[in-house]
């Protein structure tokens, strides 16, 4: 596809089937993703990939670690907030967290935006092979046991949680966005 055809076209879709993903085609694109720009070649990226009933244990994760943070709510509140926290990986069949891991080589400003061109590769790469992506954090995304959990270390951020699949239709989603026009001052 045009590459600009490919770029407008890609939106965030959380409504997909639960038609397995192959893990030929995630590593696939995982090696897609990984061609980002990044200064002194550091790559400061990893990935962790969810499927099947590991994705029900991250939920039990996210929920363990989400109950101890409902202080204030109400009980109801509070159970409707862990609920959501435990089903969400569920959303799709497959889950890629990706997380920015400074080297210190660079400021780290530099390395995670070089994990957020590995994002948008991602993206892109998924959406030209038909799948459905949306890219999710929340407070749960950067919270520090979770990472123990995901194996990151701890100086390591999660960018977002990948949520894929094969689409449930086919979508038309209106989408804009503000002219680069008016954000840009030309200096010639
Ligand atoms: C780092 C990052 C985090 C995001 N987190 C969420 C999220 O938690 N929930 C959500 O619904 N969308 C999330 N999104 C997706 C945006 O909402 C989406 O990209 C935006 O609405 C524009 O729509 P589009 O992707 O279809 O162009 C996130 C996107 C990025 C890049």
């Amino acid at each position: 596809m045009d590459i600009a055809k490919l770029i407008k076209s890609r939106r965030s879709i959380g409504a997909v089937s639960e038609k397995d993903v192959p893990d030929e085609v995630i590593q696939e694109l995982l090696d897609i993703a990984v061609w980002a720009p990044n200064h002194r070649k550091t790559e400061p990226w990893k990935f962790r990939v969810f499927k099947g009933d590991a994705r029900v244990k991250l939920g039990e994760e996210m929920a363990r670690i989400t109950k101890k943070k409902v202080a204030g709510l109400s009980e109801e509140e509070a159970q409707k907030k862990i609920e959501k926290v435990r089903k969400g990986p569920l959303r799709a069949p497959v889950l890629v967290i990706l997380a920015a891991s400074p080297t210190g080589k660079n400021p780290e400003i530099e390395e995670v935006v070089a994990a957020g061109c590995v994002l948008q590769n991602l993206l892109l790469a998924a959406t030209e092979k038909g799948l459905a992506t949306i890219c999710r954090t929340g407070d749960i995304a950067h919270d520090p046991e979770l990472k123990q959990y995901l194996k990151l270390e701890e100086h390591d951020k999660v960018i977002g949680i990948v949520y894929i699949g094969y689409p449930k239709q086919e979508y038309n989603i209106k989408a804009q966005r503000v002219p680069a026009e008016e954000k840009t001052i030309w200096f010639k």
